[in-house]
């Protein structure tokens, strides 16, 4: 097969370095089509990856160009745009969430599950970073025996005034809620939100930070932190503990260090794309290796809405104060598996 013609959908900040990876860095693939709700950002990052133009996102989706799509668009446009692809019957890559509710997401798991092979892959970009991988495999060797706890930190240095405290959960908390059940493969059964006093940087009415409890089938803990107006830098943590001991990820150890004036400064991650750097560009090649072959190679439409899932049970502890179960549909049988 020729290389992989893309579609990119959004090509905001996420979508511009996901085109300009398939672009210049990802082999077997290239961006055809770009497409975004701002014309003229679309018109700049098209000329920069050598596509074109579509104005309409359902018309890059069915253009005869185009191979498979790569949604980076916000969250509330996802839905309809996944659901576009699977009529299509093509590959895609979304950027996280799945969709911004319950039912939206659920409703892409049965359509994908109607299909004879997953199309859809999850932009949980965490998988595939060496450091949680190899996390993971610490985990599964068992040389640490049994997990026990996850605490996870999250801080973004800013966020902007729009990102409110259902935001800090339905964006950012649902990396925690996927690097929980990719750790200790089982899912989450009920979360519990804790609002301490916010941050003066936070807008009026957001609770910034917030402590999220998410307990999981066996009844192990996930404590996350998350704290979306830091000031300090983009700080990502986890720590396993476990019955014989004790992982940690996420302590800068690539951190640039600077030594001058008789002082010494580490320049720390100021944003995710720093961060995850490496993580990104595998996701994307192992997606384009198997949207190749009609297929996904990481993480599924399941996977998108047990996240999902535990979000919307988050969103309303933060609401109500209270311990809310996750509300997991039937997992379906796929019809040809
Ligand atoms: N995996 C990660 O770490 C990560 C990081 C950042 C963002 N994201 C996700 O990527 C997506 C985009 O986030 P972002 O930070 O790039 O946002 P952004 O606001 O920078 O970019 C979104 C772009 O989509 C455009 N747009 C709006 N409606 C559209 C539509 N219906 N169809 C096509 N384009 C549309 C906007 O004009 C904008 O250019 C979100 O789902 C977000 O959660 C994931
Ligand atoms: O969309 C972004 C992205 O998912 C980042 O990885 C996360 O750290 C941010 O909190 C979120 O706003």
């Amino acid at each position: 097969m020729n290389a992989l013609r893309v579609a990119v959908l959004g090509v905001g900040v996420m979508g511009s370095y996901h085109a300009e990876a398939l672009a210049s860095r990802i082999a077997h693939a290239r961006v055809t089509v770009v497409t975004d709700a701002d014309q003229t950002r679309a018109e700049r990052v098209a000329k920069t990856v050598d596509a074109r133009v579509e104005a309409d996102p359902f018309a890059a989706i069915g253009a005869d160009d185009v191979d498979a799509v790569v949604i980076a668009s916000p969250g509330p446009a996802h839905e309809e745009q996944v659901l576009a692809c699977l009529d299509r019957r093509i590959p895609v890559l979304c950027e996280k969430p799945l969709t911004t509710d319950i039912n939206t997401a659920y409703r892409v798991v049965q359509r994908e599950a109607e299909l004879e092979s997953p199309l859809v892959q999850l932009g949980f970009m965490r998988r595939f970073d060496p450091e949680y991988a190899a996390l993971r495999e610490l985990v599964t060797s068992g040389e640490l025996g049994a997990p026990l706890l996850l605490h996870c930190v999250h801080r973004n240095p800013a966020q902007s005034t729009v990102f409110d405290s259902e935001m800090m959960i339905r964006d950012s908390v649902v990396h925690e809620a996927d690097v929980a059940r990719f750790l200790l493969g089982e899912e989450i059964t009920a979360v519990t939100v804790k609002r301490p006093q916010p941050t003066r940087e936070a807008p009026a009415g957001v609770s910034d930070p917030m402590l999220v409890l998410m307990e999981t089938e066996s009844g192990r803990l996930v404590d996350v932190e998350i704290f979306a107006r830091s000031r300090v830098a983009y700080e990502v943590r986890t720590e396993l503990v476990a019955e014989h001991g004790t992982a940690m990820i996420g302590l800068d150890q690539h951190m640039v260090v600077h030594r001058t004036g008789g002082a010494r400064t580490g320049l720390l991650a100021r944003g995710f794309i720093e961060r995850f750097a490496a993580a990104y560009d595998t996701e994307l090649h192992r997606w384009v290796q198997a949207a190749r072959q009609g297929t996904i190679d990481g993480p599924g439409t399941w996977d998108g809405y047990a996240a999902v899932a535990v979000c919307e049970a988050g969103v309303e502890a933060v609401r109500t104060g209270e311990r809310v179960p996750v509300r997991l549909g039937a997992r379906p049988v796929r019809a040809a598996a």
